[in-house]
């Protein structure tokens, strides 16, 4: 096919949402992807549960690892409070350059700070480079083997801190058995699953939140 699935749903938002409405941006992209083509979003059903942990948490910095096509930028960017601001990782440049466009349709791009590369590249520089002192939330939903080094790495760089909240999307299906193992075991995070479905399907998924409770 000529088009990316990506320039699709970026088509599919101009055509069915109102530039500065996120929810409008939302809900086209939910409903091409339900009804059109399906695609690795974070979709409704998990999208609803990263609602409710972004507004608990009300984070002032969030780490986004895992762009792809920047719904789960939007769902967390329209919830945070003015000041506050997500860092949104992606390795692939034209899902970065579809994202652009769909966070800035939906208004909230002084909200978000989009940058390409990998995230074992980019971690050990963004406390020089962006000035963050420790992220309030990271949701991972990038390569699945890396959520566990990522982890860690995050650790060793002391952006994790005592209450940072950490979401990791997929930990059924595709599964991330290392990380679960890791956090849930672990005597310095508190562990909750929030079992869900994958995105646009019936199959299992969900969502593991993991408190980090310092050293
Ligand atoms: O692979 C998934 N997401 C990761 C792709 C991102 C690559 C990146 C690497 C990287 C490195 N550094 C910085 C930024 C980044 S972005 C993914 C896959 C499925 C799925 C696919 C088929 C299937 F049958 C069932 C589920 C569902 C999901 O919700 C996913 O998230
Ligand atoms: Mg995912």
């Amino acid at each position: 096919t000529r088009t990316s699935r990506p320039q699709r749903i970026l088509k599919a938002v101009q055509r069915k949402a109102t530039v500065g409405d996120p929810q409008s941006v939302i809900t086209a992209i939910d409903h091409f992807c339900r009804h059109r083509e399906w695609a690795m979003n974070v979709g409704d059903e998990k999208g609803s549960i990263l609602d409710s942990v972004v507004s608990e948490v009300s984070p002032v910095t969030v780490l986004e690892l895992g762009t792809y096509c920047g719904y789960s930028t939007v769902r967390i960017a329209r919830l945070l409070p003015p000041g506050a601001c997500v860092i949104t990782l992606e390795f692939n440049p034209d899902y970065a350059a579809i994202a652009r466009q769909v966070i800035q349709w939906s208004g909230l791009e002084d909200k978000v700070q989009l940058v390409e590369g990998a995230s074992g590249d980019w971690i050990p520089w963004m406390k020089e480079h962006f000035g963050v002192q420790a992220f309030d939330l990271v949701f991972l939903d990038h390569w699945k083997e890396r959520y566990l080094p990522d982890t860690k790495l995050l650790e060793e760089c002391g952006l994790i801190q005592k209450g940072t909240v950490l979401l990791a999307d997929n930990v059924i299906c595709p599964g991330t058995p290392d990380y679960l193992e890791y956090v849930r075991n672990s005597p310095r995070y508190n562990s909750h699953y929030y079992r869900s479905h994958l995105e646009y399907t019936k199959a299992e998924d969900g969502l593991e939140k993991s408190v980090f409770l310092g050293y």
